[in-house]
């Protein structure tokens, strides 16, 4: 068996944006998903997820959709919850020109699913690792974060950027813009995430802003102007400038509330941040629910959240330095 692990990130600036070739800078923290790939004797596949907020399932089938068995969910959720460990097997058989080996997958995750902190993409990135290196390849950094993010393009509907992906295969701080992704010097900054339970579906909410872009001159206006604040935050991270980074999150913040991926919950915990004295505080990722990131060196916004309705649960993240993890 080979297991692998990756981190999840936040957003400091660029989410939606980044799919239209805007540049984007997330950072990875430590949280991880680790997956465990150990190869079958038959062509099976059996999935195993101890932290889905499904409870936890178990699933084995030998390939096509309409083979898989009856569990005790939805088959709209099981859908949901396999894409990536479908897409990621695809990937290690296309690296490994074996079609027919199946595997018993095991995954286990500290990354709320669905919630803005790139739980897709660190399964997909610690999957294809796992999994090939199980088949004896060990990809580079490079080659994984682009099959990573092939399998996030594919699940998303042919919608997605590079940024989570290539953030939580090579881990730091990351700028993505297009095809160009590299590795940013980043002060250690003091990250506050506030988490209100929920998840937002992040094939949908990138097509909503797809719809506003393509009907309003002002909502393309709007995501090129996330652009610009994008270039004048990777300036203040190059400085260390913790007061502009916090105004700029709070200006992209009210973009991204204009191009409809905000929600009640995620504003008033933004709003309890900055209350608290937070340098600023934003949605993190496909929003719709789920996470925001707040700069606070003192412990007054994570105080501030845990007595804020709406807000399930705070904790201070740390910056990854490290990507994916080979741990067995
Ligand atoms: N522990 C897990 N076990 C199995 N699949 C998981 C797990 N965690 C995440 N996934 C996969 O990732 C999907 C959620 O991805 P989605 O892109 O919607 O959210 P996210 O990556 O957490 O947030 P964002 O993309 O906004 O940062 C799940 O539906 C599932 O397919
Ligand atoms: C919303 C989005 O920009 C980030 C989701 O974490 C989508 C993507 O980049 O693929
Ligand atoms: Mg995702």
């Amino acid at each position: 068996m080979a297991v692998s692990s990756a981190p999840g990130k936040v957003y400091l600036f660029g989410e939606h944006a980044v799919v239209y070739g805007e540049p984007a800078v997330p950072c990875a923290i430590e949280v991880r998903a680790r997956v465990g790939v150990e190869q079958r004797s038959d062509n099976k596949l059996r999935i195993h997820s101890e932290d889905l907020s499904l409870d936890g399932f178990t699933v084995e089938y030998a390939g096509s959709a309409d083979e898989r068995p009856d569990v005790d969910v939805s088959e709209s959720l099981l859908t949901a919850a396999m894409g990536y460990v479908d897409g990621a097997i695809e990937q290690v058989r296309d690296v490994t020109g074996d079609d027919d080996v199946g595997f018993d997958v095991t995954i286990e995750s500290d990354i709320p699913l669905g919630a803005g902190l790139g739980s897709s993409a660190a399964v997909a990135v610690a999957a294809i690792d796992a999994g090939t290196r199980e088949l004896g390849t060990t990809l580079e950094i490079d080659e994984l974060a682009e099959r990573a993010y092939q399998t996030e393009y594919d699940v998303q509907g042919g919608q997605a950027s590079r940024a989570d992906t290539f953030c939580s295969a090579t881990g730091g701080a990351v700028r993505v813009e297009g095809d160009d992704c590299r590795s940013l010097e980043a002060p250690d900054l003091p990250i506050v995430i506030g988490f209100d339970g929920g998840a937002g579906d992040t094939g949908e909410l990138v097509a909503g802003v797809r719809g506003l872009r393509e009907e309003y001159e002002f909502a393309a206006d709007t995501v090129e102007s996330i652009g610009d604040i994008v270039r004048n935050g990777e300036q203040a991270l190059a400085e260390g400038n913790i007061e502009e980074l916090g105004r700029l999150m709070n200006f992209n913040h009210g973009l991204l509330s204009a191009l409809g991926v905000s929600s009640r919950s995620l504003d008033s915990m933004v709003w309890a941040a900055r209350d608290a004295g937070a340098n600023g505080a934003k949605l993190t990722g496909a929003g719709g629910g789920g996470c925001i990131v707040a700069l606070d060196e003192s412990d007054e916004a994570e105080t501030a959240l845990s007595y804020t309705p709406g807000c399930k649960d705070t904790f201070r993240a740390e910056l990854a330095d490290t990507g994916v993890r080979r741990v067995e």
